[in-house]
């Protein structure tokens, strides 16, 4: 493992903060084309009113055939380096980014896993409570597309249906350009519907998308869990409107505790 996590970090660096929704890489394979938050989640944050939100980690899963590049995305990311060597991840390894997002922290917990089968079963052990699953494949390699829908099987087995979000992910995007990335993209796309998943094209070696597509990871992680939180608040709070305006709430009162009349406690 090589990251720690303490809540009272350095400041969140500036690129990682998110203040209007990222949007999507193509409209044909998206998870959601609105492009702003929720109107719930807006007045969430605006208040501080995001309950645990800021204080969990949001968990995210990277699976895909060796050698595609996972490790390289990861790094990019985090490290903001890229290594032309290849060194095989063995088993799993994690890192953590910190983001703010309109307003309020928020990591993203990210696990990258071994592609080597060898590795397989120590790896899967990690899929599960998975918010976010990312499959990747190299766009060089065809081969390595047409296993994406068994590893995102694999991820799936391990989580509640429907409780993902899945992301397909197209890596070395700097080694193909013109006509065969365009055919690789398309075969790309077709997949990801079938999927269910938002497709993305990028590169660890240039940087090309990646802090974008995190950025989107992250923002609709984030969206998830407030509205999650604030349906899972105790206090019964209605709320009135179609969601894309601030919400008025209206406080019921809570049920009285039933009290024991004094002198007739027991014992
Ligand atoms: N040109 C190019 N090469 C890349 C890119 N991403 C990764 N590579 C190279 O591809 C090889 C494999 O990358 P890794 O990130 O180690 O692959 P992995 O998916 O983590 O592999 P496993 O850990 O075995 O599952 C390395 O030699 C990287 O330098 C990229 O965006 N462009
Ligand atoms: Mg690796």
């Amino acid at each position: 493992m090589t990251s720690s996590w303490t809540p009272l970090g350095p400041p969140v660096s500036q690129d990682r903060i998110i203040t209007s929704f990222p949007k999507w890489y193509t409209p044909d394979a998206c998870l959601q084309l609105k492009e702003h938050f929720h109107g719930q989640v807006s007045a969430a944050c605006q208040h501080r009113n995001t309950g645990t939100v800021g204080l969990k980690l949001s968990k995210v899963v990277v699976v895909g055939d060796l050698y595609v590049g996972k490790t390289s995305l990861i790094h990019r990311l985090c490290k903001n380096v890229f290594d032309r060597d290849y060194k095989a991840t063995i088993g799993v390894d994690f890192e953590i980014e910190r983001f703010e997002i309109a307003g309020i922290p928020y990591s993203l917990q990210i696990w990258d896993t071994a592609g080597q089968e060898k590795f397989k079963c120590i790896a899967s052990a990690y899929y599960r409570g998975a918010q976010v699953i990312i499959t990747a494949f190299d766009l060089t390699d065809v081969q390595t597309l047409e296993h994406s829908r068994q590893w995102l099987e694999d991820a799936l087995r391990e989580n509640e249906a429907g409780s993902c979000f899945i992301f397909l992910v197209g890596t070395k995007k700097d080694l193909l350009s013109g006509a065969a990335c365009e055919q690789a993209e398309a075969e790309a796309v077709h997949l990801a519907n079938e999927m269910q998943a938002e497709y993305w094209s990028v590169s660890a070696k240039t940087g090309e998308n990646v802090k974008a597509f995190f950025s989107r990871v992250a923002a609709l992680a984030f969206e998830q869990s407030v509205l999650q939180d604030l349906e899972k608040r105790p206090s019964a709070q209605l709320r009135v409107g179609d969601g894309d305006e601030d919400l008025i709430r209206i406080e019921v009162p809570k049920i009285q505790e039933k009290k024991t009349p004094p002198g007739l406690g027991c014992c």
